[in-house]
């Protein structure tokens, strides 16, 4: 049983790990934190994740992943981590170390699939059969609107936050691009982990849910092994130049009010719950890919608040926040159920490994994709507000999609 290797092909061997997951029906998740090197990944070897409700203080080890549309916060998908790997680069930065860290598997059946995964990645790298994107979904339609539908939509949000019917709302669109029959899915993730270096870049496979690959600059909660819980409120969006110090970037009032508004969600959150202990540091100015946003850091000390269980709890409070969804939630949600012309499904959902080392960290998928056979679904949206002018919006979508269309060379 392989527990760890130096590999002097990682890609070939990360590749092989995604090629025997598909053909063995696996659910499988990779990541890689925010400011960290080490890639991450879990496979589920029962081949269906548990449809959960996300509690930290119940579940084991594993990945979480919510859609967008969750209310009563039981259809979230749970990878169980049978399998944990950890892929890290050797000191002389040559070769990358894989390393199984072989979690006990207490049902004997697991044991024997485990046996068999590794079987088949060691027969994919005998064969050297390695065919580009595989997708766990071969066929699905979605609905791209075009620069005049979009802002017509962005235009009738206006209208009814002018009547009063809510603060905000953020509105998203779809692209759907075919892609080169020979693109590597693995290189390209790889790609994504150097182009965003701050953010959480995952990509993920789960039988009948599809293939998505994202970097998210957005932390939903995350508690660490210090029990420090911890969240942001992150809005704003202009492009970044290389070169100007973050403290000389300006910012419209337009901005400023529609990262407040997330701001006060959050509070209004710790509120509902009589939290008054926490830290909140910001707003300030930061990167993500070729992008800046403005965002505020909040953080609770779990242990001297006494309430362990904060994640949790927050978790079901926040989802989906300010941030992707609008002010107040209901209105801003019926808004975008009843206009916008797609499925989010898994985008502006929330995603992230749960219990991993005594962590939990779990991020709102944006700038992701949706990868299928033969095309690629980029999902991307804009925070919308009196103050909003239609084509804006569109370009900033078009701008929020940038990174990731290059990397993906389309
Ligand atoms: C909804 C998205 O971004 C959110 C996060 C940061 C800034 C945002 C904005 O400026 O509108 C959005 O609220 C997206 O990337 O699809």
């Amino acid at each position: 049983m392989v527990s760890s290797i130096t590999l002097t092909n990682t890609l070939e061997y990360i590749q092989a790990l995604w090629i025997a997951t598909h053909q063995m029906g696996l659910p499988i998740a990779l990541w890689r934190l925010p400011e960290t090197q080490e890639i991450q990944g879990i496979i589920d070897l029962s081949g269906q994740p548990q449809k959960t409700v996300i509690d930290l203080e119940e579940l084991h080890s594993g990945f979480a992943v919510s859609p967008f549309i969750n209310p009563e916060a039981d259809q979230s998908l749970f990878i169980h981590a049978d399998i944990h790997f950890t892929l890290e680069q050797d000191p002389s930065r040559e070769t990358y170390i894989f390393s199984d860290k072989n979690l006990p598997l207490n049902d004997p059946i697991l044991q024997i699939r485990k046996e068999n995964f590794y079987q088949t990645v060691e027969n994919i790298l005998q064969t050297r059969n390695h065919s580009s994107v595989i997708s766990s979904r071969t066929s699905y339609q979605t609905q791209d609107a075009d620069q005049a539908i979009f802002e017509d939509m962005v235009s009738k949000a206006i209208r009814e936050m002018e009547e009063g019917n809510f603060q905000k709302v953020v509105l998203s669109r779809t692209i759907t691009v075919p892609i080169k029959e020979d693109i590597n899915i693995i290189q390209t993730y790889f790609k994504l982990t150097q182009s965003y270096p701050l953010a959480f870049v995952s990509l993920i496979s789960i039988p009948e849910h599809g293939t998505w690959m994202g970097a998210s600059p957005e932390v939903i909660i995350s508690t660490n092994k210090q029990k420090i819980f911890r969240t942001i409120a992150l809005a704003g969006t202009q492009p970044y130049e290389p070169g100007v110090p973050l403290s000389e970037v300006m910012w419209k009032q337009k901005e400023i009010e529609e990262q407040a508004l997330v701001s006060r969600y959050i509070i209004n959150c710790f509120k509902k719950i009589r939290l008054r202990e926490f830290e909140e540091e910001g707003p300030k100015t930061v990167i993500a890919g070729n992008l800046l946003h403005l965002r505020t850091d909040l953080t609770v000390d779990m242990q001297a608040t006494q309430f362990p269980q904060l994640g949790t709890v927050m978790l079901r409070l926040l989802h989906p926040t300010s941030a992707v969804c609008g002010t107040p939630k209901e209105p801003a949600m019926d808004f975008i159920i009843n206009h916008e012309p797609h499925n989010r499904e898994f985008y502006s959902g929330f995603l992230g490994p749960v219990n991993i080392d005594g962590e939990s960290h779990l991020f709102v998928n944006l700038r992701c994709t949706q990868w299928l056979s033969n095309r690629v679904i980029f999902y991307a949206g804009a925070g919308i507000t009196t103050g909003s002018i239609p084509e804006r919006e569109w370009r900033e979508t078009e701008l929020k999609t940038q990174t990731m269309r290059k990397i993906v060379g389309v």
